[in-house]
């Protein structure tokens, strides 16, 4: 008896291996299959290291095979887009984030990254307009403190050694989005470590329990030792953010809105983020507690890592090209010669060359390599249809290696911002996503710039004032050392 079930068992394992390889209606898949748990053997146990290695494998498979490819994570197929314009089909056509998205959930509720689409609707089309141009004009005055404290604590550094400097992007960039979202400075450091600590504890839970998938189950996750951490981590996360807002809005009732407003002598007038949802909030009945709650750690969960992380890869890219730090400072020189002031925006929209340096540093090191949709309708794409229900991962790292970009996409080249040799094409740009759901933390700069493209405008200010940092300004070797580990291996 038990013979037969396992002839039966390994002949239905056979079945779906054909059926999976021969069916020609679905994108071809991806090698490595096996039956039953598909390709997730090949998460299972992979450190950073191995899974950013993966990637590029799988980048280059799926380019190679026309640009869209299946996956097949335990009985969960999953379509990979790498194909620049289907890529935009896909990211237009369908809004609603899947999986990862809704691993975090219980943390960031209806907050923009997690909600469902209705509510991402209405909440997005309130919460737009505080990224607007004159709203974040009213952070300069804080990025330039905060370039100038970055600079302060890298010189401590400098010339002794080599060192980790994703350390200091990291804690200057929570500090900056700590600021810009709660209006509070940290003034208590063992209170940012433990932010800090939490923060990634829980960027951690959620991308091990996304490399496993029979915890993708909600029922089985439940009882499982990474939800228990999740509850723990969770507890310390939501309390210090509903302190914040506890005291946020007693001050709000108290004072009215005009005093939570900070004039800044020299600039525009400052107002944090939880100043703008608390307004929406008691001026508009627009949101309640919680969901001011959850949007203010969707921007603080956002906005901080990927911003630290741009600049840790700029610094050492730039640290290890010599040519182009020279160009940078050239610039530099000629906007603010030997003067020291503070950067405005206008001299952000003359910094042309800066921009393409980072275009191409997210281009080369996305920090977000994947985005997710969930498939709400069938989706015609150039050769294949995808199907409905089903989870499509928008390949941000395959696309920035796309034939378009030439037989040197590996090459770190930002003169392929300048001038006509930038792709035509809207996903050029695609690090903060591309679509109607894009990133709402990127701020535009004006058209008239030569690429047309996007540059935060915390990492240009922070860059501003790190290449400017007196021990690199002197260094004009090619041989930077560049301690990498697991983090950052993307590098080697
Ligand atoms: C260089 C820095 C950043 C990068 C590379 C980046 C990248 C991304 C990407 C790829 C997405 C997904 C887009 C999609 O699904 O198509 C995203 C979404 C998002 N980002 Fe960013 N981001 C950055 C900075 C920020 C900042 C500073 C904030 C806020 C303070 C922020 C807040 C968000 C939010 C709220 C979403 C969800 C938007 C929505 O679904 O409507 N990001 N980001």
């Amino acid at each position: 008896m038990l013979t037969v079930v396992l002839i039966l068992v390994i002949l239905g394992c056979c079945l779906i291996v054909w059926f999976r390889r021969n069916n020609n209606e679905e994108p071809p898949a991806l090698n490595g299959y096996f039956p039953l748990i598909g390709h997730a053997h090949l998460l299972i146990g992979a450190g950073n290291i191995h899974l950013w290695i993966y990637l590029k494998e799988i980048a280059y498979e799926c380019l190679n095979a026309g640009g869209v490819m299946s996956i097949f994570h335990g009985p969960k197929t999953v379509y990979c887009v790498a194909d620049p314009d289907d890529f935009l089909t896909v990211a237009d056509t369908c809004l609603q984030k899947d999986c990862f998205n809704e691993f975090a959930k219980p943390w960031l509720g209806d907050g923009l990254a997690t909600s469902d689409l209705t509510t991402w609707k209405e909440h997005r089309k309130l919460l737009d307009p505080a990224f607007s141009q004159a709203f974040t004009d009213g952070f300069l005055t804080v990025f330039n403190k905060q370039a100038r404290r970055l600079v302060k604590e890298l010189e401590v550094k400098a010339g002794k050694g080599t060192f980790d400097h994703f350390v200091y992007t990291r804690k200057n960039a929570l500090e900056t989005t700590f600021f810009t979202v709660f209006g509070e400075d940290f003034n208590d450091k063992s209170f940012l470590s433990i932010y800090q600590q939490k923060m990634d504890q829980m960027l951690n839970i959620l991308v091990e329990r996304f490399k496993k998938p029979w915890l993708h189950c909600d029922y089985i996750y439940r009882w499982s030792a990474l939800r228990k951490q999740q509850d723990d981590c969770m507890k310390i996360l939501l309390n210090i953010s509903n302190t914040v807002l506890k005291k946020k809005k007693a001050v709000y009732l108290n004072n009215g809105k005009n005093q939570n407003i900070k004039k800044e002598t020299n600039g525009p007038k400052f107002k944090a983020f939880i100043d703008l949802l608390l307004e929406l909030a008691i001026e508009k009945d627009a949101f309640n507690d919680e969901e001011i709650r959850e949007h203010v750690d969707t921007l603080m969960f956002g906005g901080h890592d990927t911003v630290a992380s741009v600049l840790m890869y700029t610094i050492l890219l730039v640290g290890s090209y010599s040519g182009v730090q020279k160009k940078i400072l050239e610039e530099l020189q000629s906007i603010f010669g030997d003067s020291n002031r503070d950067v405005t925006r206008a001299d952000l929209s003359q910094l042309v060359y800066l921009e393409a340096v980072i275009n191409e540093s997210m281009r080369i090191y996305p920090i977000m390599p994947i985005s997710t949709r969930r498939l709400d309708r069938d989706v015609q794409l150039k050769n294949c249809t995808l199907k409905k229900g089903r989870t499509c991962l928008l390949f941000i790292f395959g696309v920035n290696r796309h034939p378009m970009w030439g037989p040197d996409a590996e090459k770190f080249k930002p003169e392929r911002w300048l001038g006509s040799t930038t792709p035509d094409c809207p996903t050029a740009i695609a690090g903060f996503g591309v679509g109607r759901r894009v990133c709402i933390g990127n701020v535009s700069l004006p058209q008239s710039l030569p690429c047309d493209g996007r540059l935060t405008l915390s990492a240009a200010t922070l860059l501003w004032l790190w290449v400017r940092f007196p021990q690199l300004e002197k260094c004009s070797c090619d041989k930077h050392e560049c301690s990498v580990d697991n983090k950052y291996l993307s590098i080697i």
